[in-house]
């Protein structure tokens, strides 16, 4: 359990001044592309700001990570061999590398190209967040290779990552609050992969909360400002079609 306000207060009610707690994870986050441009730096056409790296630091830090080194690095593959070199040797190895993009099936793969031998590359039965890999390298340090699109990299974090990190903390709670509520209208899912949906809960009859996708218009997985708005993912089954409004539906509550 995380000590909080509470069970700090509680520790110092009952005379207790000294605990044991464990190690934060130290995790580099690695994001790649060579389309990628820190926000704020002019772009040429073709760039786009990088905001994956930003998004894991944060999400790592939420569930009581470390984030000893942020990095991007470009398609080419030298850089990135280094980062890994970097995070896996030495006084300064990681317990956790999470690299975004390149494990597709694109012309510029270069997750896929150099650790190919060492992480299993899957298709996952989820939308978004379909290509996964994974793999411990011989240093021990895991490596988790997320998808780049926006949406999949935060989806993969919390189904993948988030779990892992606590569970290295010695949580045992490794799952996001979960709720059941009605569906305030209609939306279609992707056939045959489990949809985590951004969302937001309705909360105009205080009795009766509902919920309903974030942005209008689909779950595209590049569409970052859905997980903006988003407080929550509707999780719907694979073999669900279509939401209808009143279907109960799993939804995951987020925080900050
Ligand atoms: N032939 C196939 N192509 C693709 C498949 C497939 O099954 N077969 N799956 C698609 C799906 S689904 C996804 S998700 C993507 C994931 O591919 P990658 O992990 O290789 O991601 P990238 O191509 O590197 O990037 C995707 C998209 O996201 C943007 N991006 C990447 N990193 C960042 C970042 N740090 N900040 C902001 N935006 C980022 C990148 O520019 C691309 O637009 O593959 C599909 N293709
Ligand atoms: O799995 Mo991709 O993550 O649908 O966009």
């Amino acid at each position: 359990m995380p000590l909080g306000p509470r069970q700090l207060a509680a520790l110092a009610a009952a005379d207790i001044a000294r605990v044991t707690v464990s190690e934060a994870p130290h995790v580099v986050v690695i994001s790649t592309g060579s389309e990628l441009v820190e926000p704020g730096l002019s772009r040429s056409r073709g760039q786009i700001p990088e905001s994956n790296g930003l998004l894991l630091e944060t999400l790592v830090r939420q569930a009581g990570g470390d984030v000893v080194r942020r990095v991007h690095v470009d398609d080419g593959g030298s850089a990135f061999r280094r980062e890994i070199a970097a995070a896996t040797t030495g006084g300064s190895r990681a317990d956790v590398v999470i690299t975004s993009g390149g494990v597709s099936a694109g012309a510029y793969e270069v997750v896929k190209t150099e650790l190919g031998d060492a992480l299993r590359f899957s298709r996952v039965a989820m939308q978004p967040g379909k290509p996964q890999a994974f793999g411990v390298l011989p240093s021990g340090t895991l490596v988790f290779g997320l998808p780049g699109n926006p949406v999949s990299a935060a989806v993969s974090f919390d189904v993948f990552v988030r779990p892992a990190l606590l569970a290295l903390q010695g949580r045992s709670d490794l799952h996001r609050p979960a709720l059941r509520l009605p569906a305030a209208e209609s939306w279609h899912t992707p056939p045959g992969r489990r949809q985590y949906l951004p969302a937001v809960i309705d909360r105009s009859d205080p009795a009766r909360w509902r919920v309903r996708p974030a942005t209008p218009g689909g779950s595209g997985s590049h569409l970052a400002g859905a997980l903006a708005l988003a407080e929550a993912y509707a999780v719907v089954p694979a073999e669900t079609a279509v939401v209808e409004p009143g279907d109960l539906v799993e939804v995951l509550l987020l925080e900050g």
